[in-house]
């Protein structure tokens, strides 16, 4: 009985908030669902509240991380003039769940193509500090992305600093995050330098840019950096190719 009722509600949890998800501005959560059924439900009241932001700051930030964070979220409060005498806050922090589609699989449409126990790569250890701590900072007029990222001692490589994959899934992440702001996309490459050893557990600001468009290409280059930027770890240049989201979740 018990577990049935839980059931249910967990069912209806994730309806609702896949409303929530949907409301919010990145273009990866607009996914274009066709289901009748699941848009009819984006518009049911949250009893249960908005998922948890991960990329809030919790117990395990160091004063690195924290000084970044607060910096960066100042910005999201700076306002500037835009054309026509408008007012417009460029930076905005980007908020972090566990997957980034959680709150459609209650859809018709999606539930077939997406495992229910998917789990986005860098919010995978639940445990706070252990992996990847980061927030990401988008500013859409001058198409730039920067994560502050805190590097946990579970992605160990070399003794006792970041394993050069782990390093590669950040910058994937932040070049990615910015590649998306105008609809989906994949990585089709990404060029790596590694400058210097990053050490565990601490903190590294990767800046990303873009630097040319060509059609459906976006190409973009990011540095990784010490929080001062005096130091740098990791060059990178990266590929993304727009693509239809629908072709991705049907698996053509
Ligand atoms: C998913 C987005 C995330 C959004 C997040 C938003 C929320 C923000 C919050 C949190 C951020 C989290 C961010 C995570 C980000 C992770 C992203 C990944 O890791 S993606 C997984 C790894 N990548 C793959 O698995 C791709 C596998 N490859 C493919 O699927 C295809 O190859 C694809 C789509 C890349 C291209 O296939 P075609 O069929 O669409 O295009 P064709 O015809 O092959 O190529 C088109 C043009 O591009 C060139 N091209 C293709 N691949 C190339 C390559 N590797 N190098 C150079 N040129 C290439 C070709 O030569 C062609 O050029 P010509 O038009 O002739 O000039």
């Amino acid at each position: 009985m018990t577990r049935g009722l839980g059931r249910v509600f967990s069912g209806f949890k994730r309806l609702v908030t896949l409303s929530v998800m949907w409301s919010m501005k990145h273009p990866m959560y607009s996914v274009p669902l066709r289901s009748p059924s699941v848009r009819s439900m984006a518009v049911l009241p949250l009893p249960f509240g908005k998922p948890k932001d991960l990329s809030l700051p919790n117990a395990t930030w160091g004063p690195e991380m924290m000084q970044l964070y607060e910096h960066y979220n100042s910005l999201c409060k700076v306002e500037v003039e835009a054309e026509g005498g408008q007012k417009k806050v460029p930076w905005k922090r980007i908020p972090g769940y566990n997957r980034l589609l959680k709150y459609a699989t209650g859809g018709v449409y999606l539930s077939k193509m997406i495992q229910s126990k998917a789990r986005l790569f860098t919010r995978n250890i639940r445990e706070p500090g252990a992996a990847f701590e980061y927030a990401l900072f988008i500013n859409s007029e001058e198409e730039k992305c920067v994560g502050i990222w805190q590097v946990g001692h579970l992605l160990e490589g070399p003794p006792g600093h970041v394993h050069g994959g782990a390093i590669a899934t950040i910058i994937d992440t932040v070049t990615g995050c910015l590649a998306s702001l105008s609809g989906a996309v994949m990585t089709a490459n990404l060029n790596i330098n590694y400058r210097s050893p990053i050490q565990l557990g601490n903190t590294v600001v990767v800046e990303s840019i873009v630097d040319k468009r060509e059609g459906r290409k976006k190409f973009i280059s990011c540095k990784v950096t010490s929080p001062d930027g005096t130091k740098l770890h990791t060059e990178a240049t990266a590929l993304f190719l727009s693509i239809d989201i629908n072709q991705l979740l049907l698996g053509r």
